[in-house]
């Protein structure tokens, strides 16, 4: 199966059930239909809808999936509208987030912004940190921008997880890209663990303050206004973008992308940056413009969060030595953590 598959294997098929086929309906009732296409979870959620019959949609799921590199990505295809299907609500999975390690321009304390560089020393020992410490939580997807420090933050971190597969940042930024990094052996596969990068979790754009000392621009435009293009929600830097810009291409990506994986029970490590976090745990934790100018992140230290019934609940990040006093592991969590421990055994 093409790394491509890999990808789209990790997604969801959604078709359009003819509304004179009310099998789909009663067939099918009220869950999503799941097709193990060469170990990878399919989910076919079947719609009501009167554009297209039933049948024809079940032989396009069929024929794509059965096929093999070929797969028409079910994403693109035109059946993928989904509904207001009465979902498994039982399904609990964790969401990581980490801010990327160290960089080099945080070391120098220079705004950094969308400037694309990478860790430290330091923030390659934090980010190897940050690994130990979420090392038995389960991660079947990575999400990061497309920085390298956030990129790097993610690789480093999952050198140290104890289910050991192999994170492959995928490649799908043209056809060719995507036959290209194709893998043609399904054990590989199983081993490995998408990653993607999007520009949408990047940093906020610091506009004309990259590149600048923090400090000398304190000295020039004063502690008060420096603080507010830091940390408020409407303030943008000159020529950059607030917080509120930053979160309308981060939340939306995240509710449009990560949302729906977390809602199919997939586990999602996201690594991205100080401000598009922010704007993300702004979402998660029903912040006011007011609560997240508070919100400050350590670099290179993960947060955990469950998500079930479409909420999201925080579950600590480690502020002490040991990562297992910290987390408030959940039932399934500590489930999870046993079988590591019973493998190693
Ligand atoms: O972009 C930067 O400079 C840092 O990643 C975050 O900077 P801030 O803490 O000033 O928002």
């Amino acid at each position: 199966m093409a790394a491509g598959a890999l990808h789209r294997s990790m997604r969801t098929i959604h078709l359009h059930g003819g509304s004179n086929d009310s099998a789909s309906t009663k067939e099918f009732g009220n869950s999503s239909l799941k097709f193990i296409s060469k170990g990878f979870p399919v989910d076919v959620k079947f719609l009501n809808d009167k554009s297209r019959s039933f049948r024809h949609c079940k032989m396009h799921v069929i024929r794509a999936i059965s096929s093999h590199a070929s797969v028409v990505d079910p994403i693109l295809s035109t059946a993928h509208v989904t509904t207001n299907f009465n979902q498994n609500t039982s399904i609990e999975s964790s969401l990581i987030l980490i801010r990327h390690g160290e960089s080099m321009w945080n070391e120098k304390n220079l705004f950094t912004g969308s400037v694309d560089v990478p860790l430290t020393k330091r923030g390659i020992e934090e980010a190897i940190k940050a690994g130990e410490r979420i090392n038995s939580i389960p991660v079947n997807m990575i999400y990061t921008s497309a920085l390298i420090r956030a990129q790097m933050t993610a690789m480093l971190a999952m050198t140290q997880h104890r289910q050991k597969k192999i994170p492959i940042i995928m490649h799908d930024e043209s056809i060719q890209a995507k036959e290209w990094s194709q893998i043609f052996s399904e054990e590989t596969i199983q081993q490995s663990i998408p990653v993607i990068t999007a520009w949408q979790l990047n940093e906020r754009m610091y506009g004309k303050l990259q590149g600048l000392n923090k400090e000398e621009t304190v000295v020039k435009y004063g502690k008060e206004k420096v603080h507010e293009w830091r940390r408020s929600f409407d303030s943008p830097p000159p020529n950059g973008e607030s917080l509120e810009m930053c979160s309308q291409r981060a939340v939306a990506y995240f509710k449009e992308n990560i949302e729906p994986q977390l809602h199919n029970g997939r586990n999602i490590m996201v690594a991205a940056h100080g401000n598009s976090l922010r704007s993300i745990i702004m979402y998660l934790e029903k912040l006011t413009s007011q609560e997240v100018t508070n919100l400050e992140l350590s670099t290179g230290v993960p947060l955990l969060y469950i998500y079930k019934h479409g909420e999201f609940l925080k579950r600590g990040s480690p502020v002490g030595p040991k990562e297992y006093g910290v987390y408030a592991y959940t039932r399934n969590l500590a489930l999870y953590r046993q079988k590591l421990d019973e493998m190693v055994q």
